[in-house]
C-alpha cells in the first residue's frame, strides 16, 4: 500500500500554544478522508502540514514519499491539489477564472511571466466544465460569487492531476442549492478511482459526500478518533469532539446530527 500522506509525532507550537499535538495519521491507496472538529481544533493547520506549506515543530511529516525538510516544497507542491481559503485570497481579483485555473501548473497564483501551452488551457477548460462554471473562463476571479469560486479553486486545485487533494472548507459560506451541487461534484471525485488520495476539512458532518471513506476528528489539537467512516464517525465520538450530546442520523450516503435532546 502506498502512502499519499504520513504524519508521525507531528507537533505545530506557535509561541506557547500547541495547535497539533503529537499526531500520527496516515492516508493510502484510495482513501477518501473528512477531518471534522470545532474551531480551533487544528484542522487547518494540519491540511497546511500536509500540503508542504508549514513545517512541523516537531515529528515527521512525509508526503507522497518525501520527507518535510529533505525535499524541495516547490517540486512537490504541484503533485498536492490545494483549495483552501488562504489560497483562494491570493489569487489576483482581475485574474480570469481560466488563469487562476492555469495558473497552478506552476503552483503559482497571479499570471506572471509563465507560458502556459493550449494543453494547459484545455485541462482547464475541462475542469472548469467538469465543475458546471465553464461559462465563467473569462470573468475575473473577483466577480465570480462565493459558490463560483469554490467551484474554480476545485478545478484549480485538479489541474496538475495531483496525486494528493487536499480540500479545506470547500463548501463554506455556500447556500443550501450551492452546498448540494458542490457536494455533488464532490461525490462524482470521491467515487472515481482515478481521483487521487483526498483529505477534505469541514466543520459540518451534512457536508460530508457519499463515497468518504474515513474520518479523521480533531479536537484542540489532538486525534479523538480516526479510521474507517462506518465505524469512526459516531454519536459518541462526535460528542466527545465537539464537546456536545449530539445525535447521528444517516440516510442514503449523507449524515446529519443535532444537539440530544
Ligand atoms: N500563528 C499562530 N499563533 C498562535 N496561535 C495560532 C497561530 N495560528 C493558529 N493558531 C491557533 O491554533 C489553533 C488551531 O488553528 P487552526 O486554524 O488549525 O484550527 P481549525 O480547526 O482549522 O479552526 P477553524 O475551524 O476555526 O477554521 C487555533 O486556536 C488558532 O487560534
Amino acid at each position: 500500500m502506498t502512502e499519499a500522506l504520513s504524519l508521525d509525532g507531528v507537533t505545530v507550537r506557535r509561541g506557547t500554544k500547541t495547535l497539533l499535538d503529537s499526531i500520527d495519521f496516515s492516508a493510502s491507496d484510495a482513501d477518501r478522508w473528512a477531518v471534522l472538529g470545532p474551531n480551533g481544533a487544528g484542522k487547518t493547520t494540519l491540511l497546511q502540514v500536509a500540503a508542504g506549506r508549514m513545517h512541523p515543530t516537531s515529528g515527521t511529516a512525509t508526503i507522497l514519499g518525501e520527507q518535510l525538510g529533505k525535499v524541495d516544497v516547490f517540486e512537490l507542491r504541484p503533485r498536492i491539489g490545494l483549495a483552501s481559503a488562504n489560497l483562494a485570497a491570493r489569487i489576483p481579483a482581475s485574474e480570469t477564472a481560466l488563469d487562476a485555473v492555469v495558473t497552478a501548473s506552476y503552483a503559482v497564483t497571479g499570471r506572471w511571466r509563465e507560458s502556459y501551452d493550449t494543453l494547459d488551457h484545455g485541462r482547464a477548460t475541462d475542469l472548469l466544465y467538469a465543475f458546471g462554471v465553464e461559462h465563467l473562463a473569462e470573468r475575473t476571479f473577483g466577480t465570480l460569487s462565493d459558490g463560483e469560486r469554490k467551484r474554480v479553486q476545485i478545478a484549480r486545485a485538479l489541474m496538475t492531476d495531483p496525486e494528493l487533494l487536499l480540500l479545506d472548507e470547500p463548501a463554506a459560506g455556500l447556500d443550501l442549492g450551492g452546498r448540494e451541487e458542490l457536494i455533488g461534484a464532490l461525490t462524482e471525485i470521491m467515487h472515481d478511482r482515478h481521483s487521487p488520495v483526498v483529505v477534505m476539512v469541514t466543520h459540518h458532518v451534512e457536508e460530508i459526500p457519499p463515497g468518504i471513506t474515513h474520518v479523521l476528528l480533531l479536537a484542540d489539537g489532538g486525534v479523538v478518533a480516526a479510521g474507517p467512516i462506518g465505524e469512526t464517525l459516531t454519536a459518541e465520538n462526535l460528542s466527545a469532539t465537539f464537546g456536545v450530546r449530539l445525535s447521528l442520523a444517516y440516510d442514503d450516503g449523507r449524515y446529519a446530527a443535532r444537539a440530544q435532546r
